[in-house]
C-alpha cells in the first residue's frame, strides 16, 4: 500500500476539544470503518478531553489516545483509581515515526509527576505492541463454543436461597439489576471495573448496525422473588443444519452472586430454545463454568491475553494492592521509558497491607516493567516468567515467595474493552 510523504511535519501535542477531533484519525487507522453514530455518541461522552492527548501536523489531528479515569478493583482491595488508555490511532501517513510512544510517554510522565493513578491499563489490539512500553499482559481470557451434544453439567448447586426463576427483559431496562448484581459479584476479581452511567449503558447498548446479523441482546435475569441474584448478556444468530434449528447462542456477559444462579443462568442457556452451540468469547481462566460441564473438552478453551497493565510509578502501585503472603523482596527494575522506576526496590508484603521503597540492598529478582505489568493484577507467574528467562532469580527461592505472593484467586478478568 502506498501512503503520500507527508511534508516533513512538526508534530505538536495537545488535549483534545472533544471528541469529534478523534473522529477522522481513528477511523483512518482503522481501515477506514466508520462506528454507528450511537457508538460515536457513547465515545463522544466517555471521552476525558483534559486526559486525553493528539499529535497534530499543521494544525490537524494526526494521532490520539484516550484517558479514561476507571476504579479497578486490584487484588486484595476494592476498587482503586487506575489510568485506562484506549483510542490509540494514528493516522496511517504519520505511522511508525514514534507518536504513539511520544503519547504514551507523556502521559506516563504526567501521571508520575500529578502523582495520579499508579497503575496504567489498556485493552490491545495486538499481544505485541505494548510489552515494548511496559505494559504487560495482566489477565487472560478464555473462549468456549459449547456444542449441543455438550450441553451437560455435573451440578446443579441449589444453594439456601430461595427457589429462582428465569426472566428475559431489555438490557436497557435491566441497568439497575446488571449494576447491582456486577457490584455483589466481582468485587473481589482483580481488573473488573466499577461501571456505572454512560460505562455501564456502553456495555448495554445494543446498535442495529452493530449486529452483524444477529438478533438483538437480550437479557436473562435469575430472580427470587426479592431480588436478581444473577444475569447474562446474549443474542441468537439463526442458523440450521439438516432442517434441524441450531441457533448460535453468544453470550457477551455473564455474572452471579452465588454459585446457584450461576449454574441456573448457564443451564437456562445451554437451554435456549432453537439453540446450537453456545459461543462464550471471553469468560475468566478460572470460570465455574469449565468445572461444570460434564465435558469441557467439547468446548475447546481458548486462553488469550486480555488486560495490559502497568506500573506507572513501582513504590506506589506495589505498595496499593493486596499479596496473598508474607514476603520480603528486593526487585532490581528496568524501565527507560519511565527512569523514575529503574533500580532496586524493597517490597514487604503482609496481611495488613504492603511496604514499598527504594533500597541499596542486593537484589533478589531482576525484571522489566513489561513483567512487573504481568503480575501486578495477580495472573502473571513469577514461576512461568523466570521459567521463560523473563525473571532472573538472584535469590535462590525468591521466585517462589514471589509467586506465591502475588498470585491471587480469583484470576484476574476485565469483561469491558474501552
Ligand atoms: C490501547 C489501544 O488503543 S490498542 C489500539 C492500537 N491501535 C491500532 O491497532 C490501530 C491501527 N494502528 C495504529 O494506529 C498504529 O499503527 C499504532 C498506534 C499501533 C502504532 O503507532 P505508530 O506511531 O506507528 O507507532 P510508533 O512509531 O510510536 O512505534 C513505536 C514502536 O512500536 C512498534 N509498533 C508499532 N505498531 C506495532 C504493531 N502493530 N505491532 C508491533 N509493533 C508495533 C514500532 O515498530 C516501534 O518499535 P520500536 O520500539 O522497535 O521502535
Amino acid at each position: 500500500m502506498h501512503f503520500p510523504s507527508p511534508p516533513s511535519p512538526d508534530y505538536d501535542f495537545r488535549p483534545p476539544e472533544d471528541w469529534s477531533e478523534f473522529t477522522e484519525v481513528v477511523s483512518l487507522a482503522y481501515g477506514g470503518y466508520d462506528h454507528s453514530p450511537e457508538h460515536r455518541a457513547t465515545a463522544a461522552e466517555l471521552l476525558e478531553p483534559k486526559r486525553s492527548l493528539l499529535a497534530c501536523t499543521a494544525g490537524r489531528p494526526c494521532a490520539t489516545l484516550a484517558g479514561y479515569s476507571l476504579d479497578m478493583t486490584l487484588p486484595g482491595t476494592g476498587p482503586r483509581p487506575v489510568l485506562g488508555l484506549g483510542y490509540i490511532a494514528v493516522s496511517p501517513a504519520h505511522r511508525r515515526r514514534g507518536l504513539m510512544r511520544e503519547l504514551i510517554r507523556r502521559t506516563l510522565a504526567d501521571l508520575h509527576t500529578t502523582r495520579a493513578e499508579p497503575v496504567a491499563v489498556l485493552n490491545s489490539t495486538e499481544p505485541d505492541i505494548y510489552g515494548r512500553f511496559g505494559f504487560g499482559a495482566a489477565s487472560h481470557a478464555v473462549s468456549l463454543a459449547i456444542p449441543v451434544e455438550a450441553r451437560e453439567l455435573t451440578e446443579m448447586p441449589a444453594g439456601d436461597g430461595p427457589p429462582l426463576t428465569l426472566e428475559v427483559a431489555s438490557p436497557a431496562e435491566s441497568e439497575a439489576a446488571v449494576a447491582a448484581v456486577c457490584r455483589a459479584g466481582l468485587a473481589e476479581r482483580p481488573g473488573t471495573l466499577r461501571r456505572e452511567g454512560a460505562w455501564l449503558r456502553r456495555s448495554l447498548a445494543d446498535p442495529p448496525a452493530d449486529r452483524g446479523g444477529a438478533g438483538r441482546l437480550l437479557c436473562m435475569l435469575a430472580t427470587d422473588g426479592t431480588a436478581v441474584r444473577g444475569y447474562a448478556l446474549y443474542r441468537l444468530t439463526a442458523g440450521w443444519t439438516r432442517s434441524y434449528p441450531r441457533f448460535t447462542v453468544s453470550v457477551r456477559e455473564l455474572c452471579a452472586t452465588d454459585p446457584a444462579a450461576y449454574a441456573f443462568l448457564w443451564r437456562a442457556l445451554l437451554d435456549v430454545d432453537l439453540g446450537g452451540t453456545v459461543v462464550a468469547e471471553a469468560r475468566p481462566v478460572d470460570d465455574p463454568v469449565l468445572a461444570l460441564l460434564a465435558d469441557p473438552r467439547s468446548a475447546a478453551p481458548t486462553v488469550r491475553d486480555q488486560l495490559y497493565a502497568r506500573a506507572v510509578d513501582v513504590d506506589r502501585a506495589l505498595a496499593g494492592r493486596g499479596y496473598a503472603a508474607e514476603a520480603e523482596l528486593v526487585l532490581e527494575v528496568s524501565d527507560p521509558l519511565c527512569p523514575w522506576n529503574e533500580g532496586r526496590w524493597r517490597l514487604i508484603t503482609g496481611p495488613a497491607g504492603a511496604d514499598c521503597v527504594r533500597t541499596h540492598a542486593a537484589a533478589d529478582l531482576a525484571l522489566t516493567a513489561r513483567e512487573l505489568g504481568a503480575v501486578l493484577l495477580g495472573g502473571g507467574s513469577f514461576a512461568q516468567l523466570a521459567l521463560a528467562g523473563r525473571v532472573t532469580e538472584l535469590r535462590p527461592g525468591a521466585v517462589r515467595a514471589a509467586t506465591v505472593a502475588f498470585r491471587h484467586d480469583p484470576a484476574p478478568y476485565c469483561p469491558v474493552v474501552f
